[in-house]
């Protein structure tokens, strides 16, 4: 049963949220969405540490603060892209996370993340050592519009899922797969982009509908409504 660090790509803009501050700076109940997404990581028992990405000059979080649960908490610079984000990070991991070790590569704006999607990917991965990602299938009909906003046409969904996030893979193969993707000019949005485009078979786990990622301003009140009722 192997443990694993995560990766947590939190130097976004925030450009579609709006504001000065990005969205994983904003607080919920006293904490910012990253210290609620970190502490939703840590407190996993096979998540033996974190590296966060954070916007280089971002000094948002505490300096100093290299712990949560007792376990280590690193930060080192994130890119210009999300996937640029996540290579940097994976290449300053310690040198503990061996080249075969899975790794958990988490949205700092996903802080909604339940401990039971956290054991099913672990599951998956046990039985899935190539990689695992959490999602949802598809489950509403899908429009095709056009530029003024009208229906040109309605999509299968048959087979179609959305991609969430920890999405977890072998350290050096990643890192290996995104540097590949980078090299060929395509920009993976998720990790597994990279990992398919490269050839490795990657196991779709169903997790909740709640572990959505903050985008808008809406997404951050339903979050806050969540972390009221709990
Ligand atoms: N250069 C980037 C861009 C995004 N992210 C992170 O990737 C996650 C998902 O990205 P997204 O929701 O798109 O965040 P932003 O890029 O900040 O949002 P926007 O596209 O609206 O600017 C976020 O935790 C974000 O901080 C990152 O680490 N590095
Ligand atoms: C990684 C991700 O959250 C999976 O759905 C998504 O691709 C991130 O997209 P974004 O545009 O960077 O938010």
């Amino acid at each position: 049963m192997s443990a694993a660090w995560c990766v947590i790509p939190a130097a976004g803009r925030g450009l579609r949220f709006g504001g000065e501050l990005p969205k994983q700076h904003l607080e919920v109940a006293g904490k910012s969405v990253l210290a609620h997404t970190l502490d939703a990581l840590l407190s996993h028992p096979r998540i033996t540490g974190a590296m966060i990405a954070l916007a280089p000059g971002d000094t948002r979080w505490p300096p100093g603060f290299d712990s949560m649960h007792g376990k280590p908490v690193r930060v080192c610079a994130g890119g210009v892209s999300r996937a640029a984000s996540v290579a940097n990070a994976l290449a300053a991991l310690p040198a503990e996370v061996v080249a075969d070790a899975p790794v958990l590569v988490h949205d700092a704006a996903r802080p909604n993340l339940a401990f039971s999607d956290l054991d099913a990917l672990f599951a998956a991965l046990d039985a899935h050592p190539a990689g695992a990602i959490l999602a949802a299938p598809v489950r509403d009909t899908l429009k095709r519009a056009d530029a003024a906003g009208d229906i040109l046409s309605t999509e299968p969904r048959e087979s179609l899922w959305r991609a969430f996030t920890p999405q977890a893979f072998p350290r050096a193969e990643l890192s290996r797969a995104l540097a590949a993707a980078a090299a060929a000019g395509i920009e993976a949005t998720d990790e597994s982009m990279a990992m398919t485009r490269a050839g490795v078979r990657v196991r779709l786990v169903e997790g909740r509908e709640d572990n959505f990622k903050i985008t808008t301003p809406a997404d951050l009140a339903h979050f806050a409504y969540l972390v009221s009722q709990r």
